[in-house]
C-alpha cells in the first residue's frame, strides 16, 4: 500500500494503461480485460488488474494534470515496480489537418508547466517517448490498419486559457495537439529509467471547433486502447 494506492505489492502488473478519467479505466477493464479486479478506489481513482490475451496488465486513472498524474506514476514506479506506462488520453487538435477521432502518438511533449524549470534550475529538459514503445506502437497500428499521426504535443497546465488564441504560437511550431499530462509522465519515466508512451485521441479541434459526440469518442477510444493493449504483449 502506498499513500494514494491501496493495492498489495504484487497486485499491479509491470505494464499499465493510464487514462486521466478513472471511469475510462473502469470501461477499459470491463471491456478488454479478463478476470479484472479492482485494486484501488482511494479518492475514486480506480485501478484494475486483469489479463489481455493471457498477459497480466493493469489500468489506473491518473486524474487531470501533471501534479495528479505524477503522484500516481511515482507510486506505481517506486512502490509497485511498474516498468511500462502507457497513457491513453483525449486531446485538442492545434492543426486543421489533425481531425477529431485521429490518433496522435506523442514523440515529445512541450509544456508551460513549471515542473522541469524547477527540477533543472531554470533550464529546459526535453521529455520524450520511449523509442521502444513508440516504434512498437507504430508497427501495431500498421498491422491493425489504424491510421496514426506522430509528433510533438503540448502538456498544458490550464484547460481554459485566458487568451484562447495563444495556442497559435504552438501550432506555428508544428505542435499537433494539447493535453495536460504527458510532459510529466515522460519526465518521471526518464528519471526512473522506465518506458512511457502517450497515445491520444483527438476529441476536439481548436481551429475548426469540431467536437466528437460521446458515441464517436467511444469508437475511436477503442482503437487507441487496442494499440495500447497490444503493446503490453
Ligand atoms: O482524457 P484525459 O486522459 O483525461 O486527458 C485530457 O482530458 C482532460 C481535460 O478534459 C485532461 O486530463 C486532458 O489531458
Ligand atoms: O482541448 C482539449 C481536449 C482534451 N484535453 C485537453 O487538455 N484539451
Amino acid at each position: 500500500m502506498s499513500v494514494h494506492i491501496e493495492a498489495k505489492k504484487d497486485q499491479i502488473a509491470e505494464t499499465i494503461l493510464l487514462p486521466g478519467d478513472p471511469m475510462r479505466a473502469k470501461w477499459i477493464a470491463d471491456t478488454f480485460l479478463k478476470d479484472a479486479f479492482l485494486y484501488n478506489d482511494v479518492r475514486g481513482m480506480l485501478g484494475f488488474t486483469g489479463t489481455y490475451k493471457g498477459k497480466r496488465i493493469s489500468v489506473q486513472g491518473t486524474g487531470m494534470g501533471i501534479p495528479s498524474t505524477l503522484i500516481y506514476c511515482h507510486e506505481l514506479i517506486t512502490e509497485y515496480g511498474v516498468k511500462n506506462l502507457i497513457r491513453v488520453g483525449s486531446a485538442g487538435s492545434y492543426q486543421k489537418e489533425v481531425h477529431i477521432r485521429d490518433i496522435v502518438i506523442a514523440m515529445a511533449a512541450s509544456t508551460n508547466s513549471g515542473l522541469n524549470t524547477i527540477r533543472f534550475n531554470g533550464a529546459d529538459f526535453a521529455p520524450t517517448a520511449s523509442f521502444e514503445l513508440f516504434q512498437k506502437a507504430i508497427e501495431i497500428a500498421k498491422q491493425k490498419n489504424i491510421p496514426v499521426k506522430a509528433g510533438g504535443i503540448l502538456s498544458s497546465d490550464e484547460f481554459y486559457a485566458d487568451d484562447f488564441d495563444s495556442y497559435q504560437k504552438w501550432a506555428d511550431y508544428g505542435v499537433l495537439c494539447v493535453e495536460m499530462e504527458t510532459s510529466g509522465l515522460y519526465t518521471i519515466a526518464a528519471k526512473h529509467q522506465v518506458n512511457a508512451l502517450s497515445i491520444l485521441t483527438i476529441s476536439d479541434n481548436l481551429v475548426t471547433k469540431e467536437r466528437t459526440t460521446a458515441d464517436e469518442r467511444e469508437q475511436t477510444f477503442r482503437e487507441m486502447i487496442e494499440i495500447a493493449l497490444e503493446l503490453a504483449l
